[in-house]
């Protein structure tokens, strides 16, 4: 009798299934060109612990993740997740903006099945190439009863994270994924292990549901730093944006000459949601700038490209300052 569980392998392109022209390039190579049953195929030990197949849904850098294509990705994986022969789903994703896909996802699905995005620093074709160990584990945590109901997680490099705190914080380590918070748990020699649960409302608890999402607002980030101008702030308004993360120095200060600015764009019905570049921390409302003055909104702990994410999401279901807020501090 077969119990060994179904699991879905999404294939999205990154580094995991990337390629270098020698086994010494590590960090120099091309991404996203090796089909996912070919990543699949490459890892045999997979099929002892679960039945697997492959899907290709994009093959691309995830640099190059755009809100269509994760509208797209999320309504297959919601549509996997209805059906009673699938348990799990992997999702092998670029490292770059794995972080973004995973807390979309965390947010938008409605199922307690287990999701895992994983990706890898080395292509496969490196000298002391992450992908397979990675892809195994991810196979193995999204097989497992275990992982069922905590939101999507992100499996890379022994640890599992949660979709909602993982960040991307360094250039080419194999240790570059951190929570703030620390991992959920661990993968090692063919077993996980939870230590923490994921404390902030996630998939079924949430109000965005991605089957009925078809298109996200516009919402872009305007990076600070000292001699900053109002440049970024009028193109991205002018462009349609509903709503700007400014990502600011510090608490998410805002520069002399830069506040009259978020006061026009605020006054022309575009939402300003403050976030701090420092990438951790929580940002204080009525601390730096006074918020509630201005009618301005500010993140919680999130960076600015997760409150990228939540804000689009937010604004799905309201344009009222107040309850932007409250989302922003909920999730
Ligand atoms: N390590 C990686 O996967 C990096 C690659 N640029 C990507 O995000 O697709």
């Amino acid at each position: 009798q077969d119990k060994k569980p179904n699991v879905v392998v999404i294939g999205t392109g990154g580094t995991i299934a990337g390629a270098g022209a020698s086994s010494v390039n590590t960090a120099a190579y091309q991404s996203a060109v090796v089909p996912v049953d070919k990543i699949i195929a490459a890892v045999p030990e997979i099929s002892k612990i679960a039945n697997v197949r492959g899907e290709q849904i994009f093959q691309i850098g995830s640099e190059s993740f755009n809100d269509e294509r994760l509208i797209k990705l999320g309504k297959r994986v919601s549509e996997l997740l209805k059906q009673s022969d699938v348990d799990g789903i992997v999702i092998t994703h670029g490292t770059d903006t794995i972080e973004e896909t995973a807390y979309f996802l965390n947010l938008v699905l409605k199922s307690e099945k287990p999701v895992v995005v994983v990706g890898s620093m080395r292509p496969g074709t490196a000298l002391g190439a992450d992908g397979a160990l990675n892809l195994y584990d991810a196979v193995l945590v999204a097989g497992s009863k275990e992982a069922a109901g905590k939101g999507t997680l992100v499996v890379m490099n022994d640890e599992i994270h949660s979709g909602r705190d993982v960040t991307k914080s360094n250039t080419f380590k194999v240790e570059t994924f951190r929570s703030p918070y620390g991992p959920l748990g661990y993968v090692v020699e063919n077993k996980l292990s939870f230590y923490r649960l994921p404390a902030r409302p996630h998939t079924t608890q949430t109000e965005f549901d991605i089957d009925k999402i078809s298109s996200l607002p516009r919402v872009d980030i305007v990076y600070n730093y000292g001699n900053v101008s109002r440049t970024a702030y009028d193109a991205f308004v002018a462009a349609g944006a509903k709503a700007i993360i400014h990502d600011g120095t510090g608490n998410g200060s805002v520069a002399e000459q830069i506040v009259p600015v978020l006061q026009e764009v605020r006054s022309k019905g575009v939402q300003v949601i403050r976030a701090s570049r420092t990438g951790s921390g929580v940002v204080i409302r009525n601390g730096e700038q006074p918020d509630d003055k201005y009618d301005w909104v500010v993140t919680d702990d999130q960076n600015a490209q997760k409150a990228r994410i939540l804000a689009e999401l937010a604004l799905t279901r309201t344009n009222d300052p107040k309850e932007l807020q409250k989302i922003m501090w909920k999730y």
